[in-house]
């Protein structure tokens, strides 16, 4: 079976193409796929797929095996896999998504994609609909202890769900420990992607997540926007700003009058291979 292997911000995934084969269980080929020793190794696998709604559609799995709802760093690749392999020679196209339909738009560059910009949609911000157990409304400062220490939460959902907290220092900070007690925590009945989050100006912030389902990750689209409405919510960020990520940096807006959230960033394709296993 055919597979392209890409990257948003280092946030890396194995794209199957779903107009030509049928992978029957893409949860347990998540798995087998993602393990970086017996498997190609990625964050994930996502797959690409006719849609009735939109120009594609499609789904994407964590390493565990898991299906999100939505994943930002994965549609800019989408875009760029059915672009570069001239599934559609539009610029401006649609991807359906289990948060919905986005819409994409391109920059191609030597007939390739290498950037995209995103209509991620607006923010989610009911404790029931993220969902999180909290009484606050928007969910701002909703207090999760680890590991002895209280963490003051903000809760916001791009179709996937975003815990975000504010650190001095995430370079210093124990994300290997903390993470996966927040991912799993009771308050969120379908677990949680953990943003940590360090404000370095009004227009800048520096960001490490621990994701559901794929632990660290050098980057998180959702999480990016996510991090940017909790900034706007805290006050801490304009409504404009730069998240800087471990593997490269986003931009991200969140529209006043739209109050739709735009995220920006590249995609690149890094080889294709063959799986073997079945
Ligand atoms: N782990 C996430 C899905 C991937 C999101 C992230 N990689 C992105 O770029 O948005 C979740 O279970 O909600």
């Amino acid at each position: 079976m055919k597979f392209t292997k890409m990257h948003g911000c280092g946030n890396d995934y194995i794209y199957l193409n779903g107009f030509e084969i049928d992978v029957a269980d893409p949860s347990e080929l998540a798995i087998r796929m993602s393990n970086r020793n017996f498997g190609v190794g990625s964050d994930g696998i996502v797959l690409i797929l006719p849609s009735e709604k939109a120009d594609f559609r499609m789904r994407m799995f964590n390493a565990d095996g898991s299906e999100a709802e939505m994943c930002g760093n994965a549609i800019r690749c989408v875009g760029k896999y059915v672009y570069d392999k001239k599934m559609t020679d539009q610029t401006n196209i649609t991807i359906d998504t289990l948060a919905g339909v986005k819409i994409l738009d391109m920059t191609v560059e030597d007939g390739q994609v290498t950037y995209a910009k995103v209509d991620m949609g607006e923010p989610i911000l009911k404790a029931e609909d993220i969902p999180v157990v909290s009484a606050l409304e928007p969910v701002v400062g909703e207090v999760v202890e680890a590991l002895g220490t209280a963490y003051a939460f903000t809760c916001v959902s791009m179709g996937n769900p975003h815990a975000i907290t504010f650190v001095d220092d995430t370079d210093h900070f124990p994300l290997e420990e903390v993470g996966p007690i927040i991912e799993v925590h009771e308050k969120f009945p379908r677990k949680v992607n953990a943003e940590f989050v360090q404000v370095v100006d009004q227009e800048t912030l520096k960001m490490r997540v621990w994701e559901r389902g794929s632990g660290e990750t050098l980057a998180c689209g959702t999480g990016a926007c996510a991090t940017l409405v909790a900034g706007v919510l805290n006050e801490k960020v304009g409504r404009k700003a730069t998240v800087k990520l471990l593997g490269g940096d986003l931009i991200i807006e969140w529209d006043e009058a739209s109050n739709h959230v735009f995220m920006s960033g590249p995609a690149v394709t890094v080889f294709e291979g063959e799986w073997m296993l079945g």
